[in-house]
């Protein structure tokens, strides 16, 4: 089955207005969203996401552009039209202490049932399932004011389920998450998306989540743009170094992870076999100001370390070989040597 596009942008300028006065975050951006889909969306600090964000969800206009929902102009979508289309979960909206948590996610029905509408059966059940999805079932006579932040995020994310829109944009929604409720949060936003075809939209600094979850990334750059595309497309063509302006963090397409440029020249030669040990060998060498290398790399003079297991450690140097039955042993040795 064709995946059906459900949001669609075209030379989309993003921005504010105030007065006369314009400040532009980004122009010229197309991208669409699709039912059956997870994107999300990375960035570094005031790269305009929420800006992006709050346009989509029709919250500020575009300064330029065309935006359409379903087949349709967003401008020509009245807001009770938008608020069954577009489900959002924002960081920054959250006046809803005086409310129990069913009574918040109760909410996310207003659409179907207006203001004073009260809730058919239907209706209950599909908050009661949206707070068992969430894992709030348990908490749902607690006031919102009570709740942790991640709570509160979740029973947002309970609000939007019960709405039943075709799209959800979210900004930073695992932002206060630990890293079972971000998995689990990922998962359920995924889900959504796979098995109820709706398109998600997601903002988030947690880039390990996003790259094993997401089908699709939209990567702001330093340079302004923003690159749109299956994940493993854009982690494998560099674009993951685009997203920082400073050359010091290089992203490690193997690892999946940022991680500081290694700048040391200080050359060991790491002879290890097993994968974690290498990782873990590589970590403490180069904290300690060291550049492991493959054993063949090496220059003349240059130290060694065989890692057999991790209470079997051979470093040489020198002609001189020590042996070391811990990682604590060996940083011992290498403070040593400073
Ligand atoms: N109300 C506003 N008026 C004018 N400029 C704004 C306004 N809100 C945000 N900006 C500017 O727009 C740019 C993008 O901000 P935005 O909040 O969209 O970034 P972001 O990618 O969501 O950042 P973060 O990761 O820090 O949340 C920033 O330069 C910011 O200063």
């Amino acid at each position: 089955m064709g995946k059906q596009i459900v949001f669609e942008g075209e030379r989309i300028a993003t921005g504010y207005r105030q007065g006369k006065q314009l400040t532009e975050v980004h122009h010229g951006l197309d991208f669409s969203l699709s039912g059956g889909e997870l994107t999300c969306l990375l960035g570094c600090n005031g790269a305009g996401k929420s800006t992006l964000l709050r346009t989509l969800a029709g919250m500020q206009p575009p300064l330029s552009g065309r935006l359409e929902l379903m087949g349709r102009p967003l401008e020509a979508y009245s807001a009770h039209e938008r608020s069954k289309t577009i489900g959002v979960v924002l960081t920054d909206r959250m006046q809803a202490g005086g409310l129990t948590v069913y009574e918040l996610v109760a909410l996310g029905r207003q659409p179907y049932t207006g203001f004073f509408g009260r809730l058919t059966s239907a209706d209950k059940a599909l908050v009661w399932r949206a707070l068992e999805e969430v894992g709030m079932g348990g908490k749902a006579r607690r006031y919102v004011a009570e709740l942790s932040d991640g709570e509160r995020q979740k029973a947002m994310i309970a609000k939007v389920l019960v709405q039943e829109c075709p799209l959800i944009l979210l900004d930073e929604p695992t932002a206060f998450l630990d890293v079972e409720s971000r998995m689990e949060v990922m998962r359920l936003l995924r889900k959504l998306a796979v098995e109820e075809h709706k398109a998600v939209l997601l903002s988030t600094h947690d880039v390990d989540q996003a790259l094993a979850m997401s089908d699709r990334l939209w990567l702001m750059t330093q340079e302004r743009e923003m690159l749109c595309g299956t994940t493993e497309d854009l982690v494998l063509s560099g674009a993951m170094d685009r997203l920082f302006g400073s050359t010091s963090i290089r992203f490690d397409a193997v690892r999946g992870i940022y991680a500081p440029e290694n700048r040391n020249s200080r050359v060991v030669r790491l002879e290890v076999a097993d994968e974690a040990l290498r990782y873990w060998a590589q970590n403490l060498l180069v904290r300690h100001g060291f550049r492991p290398v493959a054993p063949d790399e090496g220059g003349e003079g240059a130290a060694s370390l065989a890692v057999i297991s991790p209470h079997d450690m051979v470093w040489t140097q020198n002609g001189t070989s020590s042996r070391f039955c811990s990682f604590a042993g060996l940083v011992e040795m290498l403070e040593g040597l400073k």
